[in-house]
């Protein structure tokens, strides 16, 4: 069986990236790194502060350090903010130095999984609704164009979605082998 390469999830909010990437790492035995919570341990502030502080821009640019240097890792599962894709930098770095699997769901199911956060400060505000169709409508196609596979998580538990994964990755890097990939002995 191949080694697998860096696995790099990107996905709108609420697609479940933390869960996916916690979940999948562990099953891979392999550290994990979430962005998002990498950047406020760096900044001792959380991402609201930071959004307050120092604007968007500044979240960006802070974001795109933080990408460049935990995709020149080996052999890691990172979860990436929601917005990483936004950046040309970001996702060069994603394609060159591992394989991205796009999180999907649908507004739906983000309304519901978002619904109770303070902490992602773009989603404070009335229209919720509006602004996750404006940005699925902006970042869809960013996510495609930087992704090597698409997995839907809505009506399924990250831990069917981690197999998916495990699945289309073995099968990417090793179409013949796949069949034997060790994962197919993890539960549903
Ligand atoms: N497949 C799933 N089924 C049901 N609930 C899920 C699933 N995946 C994630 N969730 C729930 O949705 C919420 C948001 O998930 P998570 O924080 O992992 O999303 P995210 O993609 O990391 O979002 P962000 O981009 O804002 O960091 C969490 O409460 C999590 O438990
Ligand atoms: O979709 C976005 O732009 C964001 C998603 C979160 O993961 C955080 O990175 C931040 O709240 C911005
Ligand atoms: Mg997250």
């Amino acid at each position: 069986m191949q080694d697998l390469p860096n696995l790099f999830l990107i996905g709108p909010m609420g697609a479940g990236k933390s869960t996916i990437g916690r979940l999948l790492a562990a099953e891979l035995s392999r550290p994990f790194y979430d962005s998002d919570h990498a950047i406020q341990d760096r900044c001792g502030a959380d991402i609201p502060w930071i959004f307050d502080v120092e604007g968007e821009p500044g979240f960006r640019q802070r974001e795109i350090q933080m990408i460049d240097e935990l995709t020149r890792l080996s052999d890691v599962v990172v979860a990436t903010g929601g917005g990483a894709v936004l950046r040309e930098e970001n996702r060069r770095a994603l394609r060159e130095r591992g394989t991205v699997v796009y999180l999907m769901t649908t507004v739906e199911q983000q309304l519901k999984r978002t619904a109770k956060d303070r902490n992602r400060p773009l989603l404070q505000c009335a229209n919720r609704e509006q602004v996750l169709n404006d940005m699925f409508a902006a970042r869809d196609p960013l996510y495609r164009a930087t992704s090597d596979i698409t997995v839907r998580t809505d009506r399924r538990s990250p831990r069917a979605v981690v197999n998916e994964i495990l699945r289309r990755v073995y099968r990417l890097v090793d179409p013949l082998e796949a069949v034997s990939a060790p994962h197919k002995k993890v539960s549903q």
